[in-house]
């Protein structure tokens, strides 16, 4: 993806507000060592705790959600504490408020979900009644939908704390995103891969989002030429899928979308949020796709597909968080 011919731009110093768990760590001195690598930049990082990280005995979906994560960071970029906020693109919310934008979406890591597991191999081998841990409704609606049996207890923390409390013997197993534990060198604890059709991922699952405030358009283009484009064309209907239901993270909703550098496909499904034994909705839509407005078009379409399936109904039953936890 590097562009050899275009002129690099000129030498400055740039701090990136970041998350203090291991994995936003790693993923800030990612782009640190990006920057730095490709334009000599001196980069440092101003690492931050946000209301996300502080909130752990509740789920995500009842106190505010996805949101929680990065609204300390645009702060810092607002204030001009940093000029760079680095995210996990599922944790951005689907709009992003005025005067902020992505200015671009690095190449994504594993989108799957991994089932960890200290003696079972597989799902499918768990014994009956097994306890898996996750805090995720997309999760939980697809673990029942193929194993009714099972008893879903929550699970919150950073990647330690969740490995820890699965090694502490309060699950038989939890579920997690491949890409956290690969970039964190704990791939080996993967028992399961679940492919992306038959546990559908999280819009923007594994890939990396760089947000900046507007109005610094050598900045703009600098970070645009990081972007890698087939990710960047399979999140933007990701995205569309979720925003067009409403981009709440109270939604059990899955969207995932591969670009064949030709043809994009779009998986997507959605769980009542209510009553996880519910019918899990499912589409997938497909179409050749050259530019971003093209697969937010797809991506509304898998939405309508989902709504003709009966989504609204799903919808409704949506009981929103507060905006402002414990406010
Ligand atoms: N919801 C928290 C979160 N945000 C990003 C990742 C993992 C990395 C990624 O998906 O980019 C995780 C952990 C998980 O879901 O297991």
């Amino acid at each position: 993806m590097s562009l050899p011919d275009s002129p690099a731009p000129a030498a400055r110093a740039l701090r990136i507000a970041t998350r203090e768990s291991r994995l936003a760590l790693w993923q800030a001195e990612h782009v640190q060592r990006l920057l730095a690598g490709r334009y000599g930049w001196q980069v440092d990082l101003l690492g931050m705790t946000t209301r996300g990280d502080q909130i752990l005995d509740r789920a995500l979906s009842k106190v505010g959600g996805k949101g929680l994560f990065v609204k300390e960071l645009e702060l810092a970029l607002e204030e001009g504490r940093a000029q760079l906020a680095v995210h996990s693109l599922k944790d951005v919310p689907m709009e992003l408020p005025d005067g902020f934008v992505l200015a671009a979406v690095l190449e994504r890591e594993d989108p799957r979900d991994a089932l960890v597991s200290p003696r079972h191999g597989s799902l499918e081998a768990l014994p009956p009644g097994a306890v898996v841990g996750t805090s995720s409704l997309r999760r939980v609606v697809q673990l029942l939908h193929r194993r009714p049996d099972l008893r879903i207890e929550p699970l919150r923390g950073n990647l330690d704390t969740r490995l820890r409390k699965l090694d502490e013997g309060a699950y038989d197993a939890i579920v997690l995103a491949a890409a956290g534990l690969k970039r964190l060198g704990l791939a080996q604890r993967i028992a399961q891969h679940f492919a992306p059709d038959e546990m559908i991922p999280c819009a923007g699952q594994g890939a990396l989002g760089l947000e900046v405030r507007q109005g610094d358009p050598a900045l703009d283009a600098a970070l645009a030429a990081l972007a890698h484009a087939p990710t960047a064309l399979a999140v933007e209907a990701e995205r569309a899928v979720s925003r067009a239901l409403g981009g709440s993270c109270s939604l059990p909703l899955a969207a995932h979308a591969v670009w064949d550098g030709s043809r994009l496909c779009v998986d997507a499904a959605l769980g009542h949020p209510q009553q996880p034994q519910s019918p899990l909705l499912r589409t997938r839509v497909d179409a050749v796709v050259e530019t971003p407005e093209a697969a937010r078009a797809l991506g509304l379409q898998a939405a309508q597909a989902l709504r003709a399936a009966g989504a609204d109904g799903y919808l409704a039953a949506v009981v929103e968080a507060p905006a402002e936890a414990g406010s």
